[in-house]
Formats: C-alpha cells, sequence, structure tokens
C-alpha cells in the first residue's frame, strides 16, 4: 500500500547539509498497522511529511496505493492538482491535533469536506457520520477547547477520514495524551483499520504504542532503517533489536562457570513444557532468572531467562535441544562469549518502561518453582500461559 524506493532528504542551507533520510526503503502492506520508532533526530517526521509530499525527497520514490507521488508536480501546499487528489486520499493526525479553535467540532471535520467542494447537506450529513464513528456525535456542536485531549484527537482523526481515505499517517499521535487516553485512541485506530480495512502508518518514540498496535514495524536511526518486520516474525529473530526493546527480559546474566539463555515462547511452543523436558531429558539443573509474559501485536509472548550450569561448550546439546523444540534461543554477552542477542549499544531508542506482567530480579530458583518478589512466573506457569 506504501512504498518508498531510496527515498532520501538532505537539507541545505547556507552552511551546512543535514541528511535526514539516507536512502530509506520501506513496504507497508494492505490493511496493516505499521509503526516506524526512533530516538528524537533520527528522520521519523522528515519520513511522514516525504510519504505524503508535504515535503518533497531529494531523491528516491514514494508509491501509495499504486500512485507514485513524487512524479506529481508541485510541492508543500503548491501541489497540483494530480497531487492533491492523491493526498486527499492519505489521512494525516497530528501529536497536537492542528484544529480550527473558532471552528466547532463538526465545522472542524467539515473543512476537508468544503475542500473537496461537498455541498452543505452531504458535508453537515458526512461530518456527524464520522462524528458517530469516532464516539463525538454528542460534541457536534462543542468547541476544540471544551474537549479533553483524547476527544480532540477523535476529532483529529474524523476529519482525517473525510475524503475517504485508504492510509492514515499518524505523527506522534499519542505523544501528547496520558497512558489510557493513549490506549483508548489506540483502540480506535485498531478498531478503525478493522473495520474500514485503513492502513496505518505511525511514527512514535513510545515502544509501548508499537507493542500496543502494530503488525509490523521498523526502528529509524540516523535517517535508516535499521531493522524491519512483522512483529510476531522480529521476535521469532535472535539478536533483533527491535524485539529487545519491545520486550526486553531481566534477569542478572553471565555469571562465571554458567551459561545464560534467553528464550521467547510464542506460536506453537507458547504451550509446551520445555524448561522442564529440558531438565528431565538433559539431566540438568536449570536455574530460571527472569521471566516475563506480555502481549505484543495482540498475541500473548513469553520469555525468559535460563541459566545452564557449565560453559557453553557444555551446553551445546542442550541449546541445541531447545532450537528443535521451536523457542527463540538467544545468548546474552556473558563470559567467554561474545553474545548473540544483546544489541549494539548505540542508534536504538531507550528501553522502554517495563510493563505488563515484567518480572525478574535476582535468582528466582530452580525449574519449575515460581521465583520470588513481583510477577516472576515459573517454567511451566510461563509456558502455559503464554498461549
Ligand atoms: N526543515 C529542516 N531544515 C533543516 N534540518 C532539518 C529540518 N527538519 C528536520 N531537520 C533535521 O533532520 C534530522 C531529522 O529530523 P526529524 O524531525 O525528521 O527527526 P525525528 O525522528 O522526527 O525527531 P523528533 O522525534 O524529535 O521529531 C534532524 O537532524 C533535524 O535537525
Amino acid at each position: 500500500m506504501i512504498t518508498t524506493t531510496d527515498l532520501t532528504k538532505v537539507y541545505r542551507s547556507r552552511d551546512r547539509e543535514v541528511t535526514a533520510l539516507d536512502g530509506v526503503s520501506l513496504h507497508v502492506r494492505p490493511g496493516e498497522v505499521f509503526g516506524v520508532i526512533g530516538r528524537s533526530g533520527a528522520g521519523k517526521s522528515t519520513l511522514i511529511r516525504c510519504l505524503n509530499l508535504l515535503e518533497r525527497p531529494t531523491s528516491g520514490t514514494v508509491t501509495v496505493d499504486g500512485v507514485d507521488l513524487t512524479a506529481l508536480g508541485g510541492r508543500g501546499h503548491r501541489a497540483r492538482r494530480p497531487l492533491r487528489q492523491a493526498r486527499a486520499r492519505i489521512g494525516m493526525i497530528f501529536q497536537h491535533f492542528n484544529l480550527l479553535s473558532s471552528r466547532t467540532v463538526k465545522g472542524n471535520v467539515e473543512l476537508p469536506l468544503e475542500i473537496l467542494g461537498l455541498g452543505r447537506r452531504e458535508r453537515s450529513r458526512k461530518a456527524l457520520e464520522l462524528l458517530d464513528l469516532v464516539g463525538l456525535a454528542d460534541k457536534a456542536k462543542a468547541y476544540p477547547a471544551q474537549l479533553s485531549g483524547g476527544q480532540k484527537q477523535r476529532v483529529g482523526i474524523a476529519r482525517a477520514l473525510a475524503g475517504d481515505p485508504k492510509v492514515l499517517l499518524s505523527d506522534e499521535a499519542t505523544s501528547a495524551l496520558d497512558p489510557e487516553t493513549t490506549r483508548s485512541v489506540l483502540g480506535l485506530l485498531r478498531d478503525l483499520n478493522r473495520q474500514l480495512g485503513l492502513t496505518i502508518l505511525l511514527i512514535t518514540h513510545e515502544m509501548d504504542v508499537v507493542k500496543t498496535v502494530c503488525d509490523s514495524a521498523a526502528l529509524m536511526a540516523e535517517g535508516r532503517i535499521v531493522e524491519s518486520g512483522a512483529v510476531s516474525e522480529l521476535l521469532a529473530t535472535p539478536g533483533s533489536r527491535l524485539a529487545h526493546e519491545l520486550f526486553p527480559v531481566g534477569g542478572p546474566q553471565g555469571a562465571a562457570g554458567r551459561t545464560t539463555v534467553d528464550l521467547t515462547f510464542h506460536g506453537a511452543t507458547a504451550g509446551d513444557p520445555v524448561v522442564s523436558r529440558l531438565a528431565r531429558t538433559h539431566g540438568i539443573d536449570v536455574s530460571i532468572v527472569g521471566a516475563a509474559l506480555d502481549t505484543v501485536g495482540g498475541h500473548q509472548v513469553g520469555r525468559m531467562r535460563i541459566e545452564l550450569p557449565g560453559t557453553f561448550e557444555d551446553n551445546v546439546l542442550a541449546i541445541g535441544f531447545l532450537r528443535e523444540q521451536g523457542l527463540t534461543v538467544e545468548l546474552p554477552a556473558q563470559a567467554g562469549l561474545p553474545g548473540q542477542g544483546a544489541p549494539p549499544p548505540d542508534g536504538a531508542p531507550p528501553p522502554p518502561p517495563a510493563s505488563g506482567r515484567t518480572a525478574a530480579a535476582g535468582r528466582a530458583g530452580e525449574a519449575g518453582e515460581a521465583g520470588e518478589g513481583a510477577e516472576t512466573v515459573g517454567a511451566e506457569g510461563a509456558e502455559g500461559g503464554a498461549a
């Protein structure tokens, strides 16, 4: 639905050049919610402005719903008619809502309909229909100043849907909202995505947004896409930086003479009692040092950090066994090993605050036991619960 090819944007002023986008190629499939995450300055806003050609890229192409926007004339607010028409099919919502304070809620939603040339009655009918869709039918006559932040964003969403877009771009739409309102606005976006088949690309610096609503995600750093893919696939990719940021597993690592292993249970593996099977079949005392359950992309996922007695070489067979069971197995950096799962230190956004049933601190006991404190789950619990 959205494809960019080698998209580059260089801002030039008299004395310096900033490469905000450096060869960005990404593909958003029809009907998916796609999150772009990255630190401040990574190039996210530039990317989203280039997607609807509010900003003209220096080179590369942007294709939305089969139309190569970069081939259409004009830029910014001086876009020519074909580009304006193509843009009308791309809705956009903003962090600070961008509502007109002098217009009522209904008047704000009618604005794009006026620009599209609809008559007064048709505008009124459509605006009320859209307000109903976002749950604000009773606020049609209110002014933006009389609304909460979440209600303002709902008006922004209704306005963005006025041109019956196939694509909705969201520029940090929940960053100004409290956590509960964020959840409700993300819930609305997910409902619209399902009901209308709307493709949504959102940029955010909040990992929780990606975790809550996105089917796929891309990590941006220094104008480039560092990693991207379906969230479920990323979680199954050893060493994925996004997976590590999305769902960190806690617990100490690298004790001398022991091998630390991070396991991810998802899909078909979620219900298998793999750890106790490992303990039984290989006669190993498995220590669980951290475990967590969380919902990522609408699916429950379990992660567990275990320790095996002995060095990596002593545990090659056990690790092979875990891989054969279909688990994602990662070896964080530890004594005598470079580490397979730990993400490189630079470029990624800071880790999100712990959420969901994230757990683990200190040694939590031997296999099968629930750990002390917090909400640590034992081997069978984590496996069974992550269905
Ligand atoms: N109009 C501009 N002129 C010059 N440089 C710009 C312009 N807009 C953005 N930049 C630069 O491009 C780089 C990417 O900025 P951008 O706003 O796209 O990042 P971002 O990931 O959206 O950051 P934030 O989350 O803080 O908004 C930054 O170095 C920024 O200073």
